[in-house]
This record gives C-alpha cells, sequence and structure tokens, in this order.
C-alpha cells in the first residue's frame, strides 16, 4: 500500500531521515519504534507532505506522491492525526466533527447562491455521519461539549473521529497514548481495531508505549538515526540486540548529558 524508497531528509548537514525504505501492506497496523530523535515525526511528515524529501522515492497504492501536496494525499485517503488545532477548542465536540471535510459546497459561493437545497442536504448528511461518530466513539454524551474541556483521552478519541469524516485508508498517529488514562486508553485501542478490522483502515503508529505496540500492531519497526534497524513481530524486535543497543544508547546519553 505505501513504499518509502531509501528515502533521505537532511536539514543542512544532519540527515534526520538517512536512507529509509520501509513497506506498509493494507490491512495491517504496523508500529515505529525507537529512542528519541530516531527520526518517525520527520519520517511522518515525510509521508503525509509536510515535508519534501532530499532523495528518495514515495509511492500510495501504486502511485508515486513523492512531489504530491498534502492535501492531494489526504483526497486519496492518506490521512494523518494531528492534535486538534487550538481554534477549534472552542468548538463543540461535534462541531469538530462537522469542520473536517475538505470542500464542502456550503464554502463555494456559487453554491450558496444556485445550490441551497444541494447546501442543505450535504450539511445534513455531514451532520448524521458526525453523529453517528460520535456514538461510534462513545462520545455522544460530550457532543455539545467544547473540546477544549475534553480529557486528553477524550480528545485522542476525538483525533480519531475526524479521520472517520473522511474516506480513510492509512492513518497515520502520532503517539496516541500520550496523556490518556489506562481505561480511556484501551477504549481507544478498541476503536483502532476495530477500524481496522471492519472497516479496512491500515494504520501505522508512533508510540513510546510497548504495552500499546504489543497489543495493537501486526509488526513493528524500529527506528535509529535515520533508518529502520529491525522489523517484524514485537517479541523479535523488542529482543533484537541492535534494537537494545539503540535504546541503550538512549539511556546512557539521558544519564550523562553531554
Ligand atoms: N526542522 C528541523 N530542523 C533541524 N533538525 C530537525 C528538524 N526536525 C527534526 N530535526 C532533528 O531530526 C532528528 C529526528 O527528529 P524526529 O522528531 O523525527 O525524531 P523522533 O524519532 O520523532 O523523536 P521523538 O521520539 O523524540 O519524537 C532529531 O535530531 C531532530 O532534532
Amino acid at each position: 500500500m505505501l513504499e518509502l524508497e531509501h528515502i533521505v531528509k537532511a536539514f543542512g548537514g544532519f540527515r534526520a531521515v538517512d536512507d529509509c525504505s520501509l513497506s506498509v501492506s493494507e490491512g495491517e497496523i504496523l508500529g515505529l519504534i525507537g529512542p528519541n530523535g530516531a527520526g518517525k515525526t520527520t519520517l511522518f511528515n515525510l509521508i503525509a507532505g509536510a515535508l519534501a524529501p532530499s532523495a528518495g522515492r514515495i509511492r500510495f497504492l501504486g502511485e508515486d506522491i513523492t512531489r504530491l501536496p498534502t492535501e492531494a494525499r489526504f483526497h486519496r485517503g492518506l490521512v494523518r492525526t494531528f492534535q486538534i488545532p487550538h481554534e477549534f477548542h472552542r468548538l463543540s465536540t461535534l462541531e469538530n466533527l462537522m469542520m473536517v471535510p475538505a470542500g464542502q459546497p456550503g464554502e463555494r459561493l456559487l453554491a450558496n447562491w444556485f445550490g441551497h437545497e444541494r447546501v442543505r442536504r450535504h450539511e445534513e448528511e455531514v451532520r448524521e455521519r458526525a453523529l453517528a461518530t460520535l456514538e461510534f466513539l462513545e462520545l455522544t454524551h460530550v457532543a455539545d461539549e467544547l473540546a477544549g474541556h475534553l480529557s486528553g483521552g477524550q480528545k485522542k478519541l476525538l483525533e480519531l473521529g475526524r479521520t472517520m469524516m473522511t474516506d480513510a485508508r492509512l492513518v497515520l498517529l502520532d503517539e496516541p497514548a500520550a496523556g490518556v488514562n489506562r481505561t480511556l486508553l484501551r477504549k481507544l485501542e478498541e476503536k483502532i481495531e476495530i477500524l481496522n478490522r471492519e472497516r479496512g483502515y491500515t494504520f501505522v503508529l508512533i508510540e513510546h508505549d510497548m504495552e500499546m505496540i504489543a497489543r495493537l500492531c501486526n509488526r513493528v519497526a524500529c527506528m535509529a538515526e535515520g533508518r529502520v534497524l529491525v522489523e517484524g513481530g514485537f517479541a523479535t524486535v523488542r529482543n533484537d540486540p541492535q534494537v537494545l543497543e539503540a535504546y541503550l544508547g538512549e539511556r546512557v546519553n539521558e544519564e550523562n548529558p553531554a
């Protein structure tokens, strides 16, 4: 589904991603792990189109998307979750979902002049989809709550919900477990699993919570120094000497900062 071929991203003389190759198969939940500074977030930015690679190629569903802008990737179903933008905190949970679909007819001037009925019908559909999404996520009771007032875990569920307002095929989740309590974390995992199993979403998730990785991921890739060190099942990757060394190096550096 997604193929990264020899990707390089240099910032000045420093290569944050350094000849990185990785494939993602349709239907899997791939965990991307690695010590701090390994290049995971930079790789997500390259996949989503927020950054352009210095070298290498990215293919999605057989098409070369290396130079495609973010919105074009989004419309092909390649979606990255973001923290809810600051200004959206003053909107309700339901409104946050209703804001997602791009190119709503209501936003187009001509449609406002000539297509009132069409606009009204479209808005009704969006509202219904948003309500169904809230029900799926068990967030109906906070539909009218300001998004800024939600707990950390509820915000993560809402972020996941925003992908459900699009026709997502591949979803990139950046540290979904961060700041989420245990109960909501289990709920988040359950929803990710259902979206994967029943709705055909493929996921790549960056995560430092190894328990979440172990529970959710079919396959794990460990990055260090800008490239994939080891790929495989969680148990294999966790016990790989190169992986242990990469994490150990991180701990030694933290204990003895330069
Ligand atoms: N815009 C930038 N300019 C210069 N260096 C950058 C830039 N973005 C990232 N880096 C550097 O690239 C390296 C990889 O960073 P990145 O955020 O991708 O790592 P990461 O694996 O996501 O780490 P973490 O787990 O801590 O989030 C780091 O050394 C970082 O300082």
